[in-house]
């Protein structure tokens, strides 16, 4: 039986290779018979944001429209375009993993949502295409998107969590005991089945840990066993370790699964950064770097930036891209 209207078993992945559980080693249902290259050309975003002037916005909704027009005090807003995005080239390939770094509000999760097909309108140019076509309601739905900020029911357990996303958004083709296994497979997968029977929790209720928090919010987005998988820092807030099972987990599901996985990283660890294929760095909604991620450094040594002692390479871009060149002595 096919579950999700494969073509191949599932358990397939394209060179006829089995696919097995990423813990376990036993078959897996979560590899991807349909494959997705996902590039991205020359991807913009504008945004227009009205200039606020010492509390202006705010003056304004006290005192009402007239605040505005009459008052002299207050500049007559003006609205500017901002770029967001600008000129953004790359490519993600099945069975590896794109990271995208940079600094806090370099646009890592615009250009994740761009990617995702979530930005639309004219502030939005340049193309995405996925295996060399315009992006579909159909590649849609082979994407799995994991936000920065989850919403979980925080009473519910594990199992029951993904149950419930399971009875939602698998198709009625399936029965309730094929959705029941699916559940099972996917915590197996991502090593969920110890804390299956605790609950989510929040910040007055104790919980499951936050790295196996995070691992829900991806489970919750596999049981529809997605080609593509964009996670948005799924790692932060994790210390090193976690960070490293949790970014081991997602080279088994790209190496193993098949799948296209990119996610945004704020800071990671050098053992982390060593495990992303290719690396895509932004800094100010620019591209600095794009390519594979063991030759992002001898790049930028080529081009005259070169740490003065051994450093963590994510750290060294981050300090790039922060401009913080100067305090960075031989650099
Ligand atoms: N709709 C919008 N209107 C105005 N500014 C926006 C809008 N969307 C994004 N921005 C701005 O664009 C910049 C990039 O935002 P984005 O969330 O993509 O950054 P980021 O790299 O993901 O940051 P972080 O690591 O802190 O999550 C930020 O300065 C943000 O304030």
């Amino acid at each position: 039986m096919s579950l999700f209207n494969e073509t191949k078993p599932p358990h397939q992945n394209n060179d006829n290779t089995e696919c097995h559980d990423v813990q376990t080693q036993s078959p897996s249902i979560l590899c991807s018979s349909y494959s997705i290259t996902l590039k991205f050309v020359d991807i913009c975003y504008k945004v227009k944001v009205e200039p606020t002037n010492g509390g202006g916005a705010i003056k304004r909704m006290i005192c009402g429209e007239s605040a505005k027009s009459s008052s002299n005090e207050l500049p007559t807003a003006r609205i500017e375009e901002r770029t967001i995005l600008n000129g953004i080239t790359g490519i993600a390939t099945p069975g590896e993993i794109l990271a995208v770094l940079g600094p806090s509000g370099s646009g890592k999760s615009t250009l994740l949502n761009a990617l995702a097909g979530r930005l639309r309108g004219h502030a939005f140019t340049g193309s995405i295409l996925s295996n060399d076509k315009k992006l579909t309601k159909q590649t849609q739905k082979r994407t799995g998107f994991v936000t920065q900020d989850d919403v979980l029911y925080p009473h519910l357990t594990v199992k029951e969590t993904l149950l419930y996303c399971a009875l939602l958004r698998l198709p009625n083709t399936l029965t309730k005991s094929d959705k029941i296994n699916v559940v099972d497979s996917v915590m197996g997968e991502l090593g969920l089945r110890k804390c299956g029977d605790t609950i989510i929790g929040n910040s007055f209720i104790r919980g499951v840990s936050g790295g196996e928090r995070k691992r829900v919010c991806i489970a919750h987005e596999m049981l529809v066993n997605p080609s593509l998988l964009i996670l948005d820092e799924p790692t932060s807030g994790l210390d090193s370790t976690a960070a490293h099972r949790l970014v081991l987990t997602l080279q088994g599901l790209a190496r193993k699964g098949g799948k296209t996985v990119i996610t945004s990283v704020h800071q990671p660890s050098s053992r982390v950064f060593q495990m992303f294929d290719s690396v895509l760095v932004l800094c100010d909604g620019r591209s600095i770097y794009f390519g594979k991620g063991c030759d992002a450094m001898s790049y930028f040594q080529h081009v005259g930036f070169q740490p003065s002692f051994p450093m963590n390479p994510a750290d060294f871009f981050l300090d790039l891209a922060n401009d913080s060149l100067t305090s960075i002595p031989g650099a």
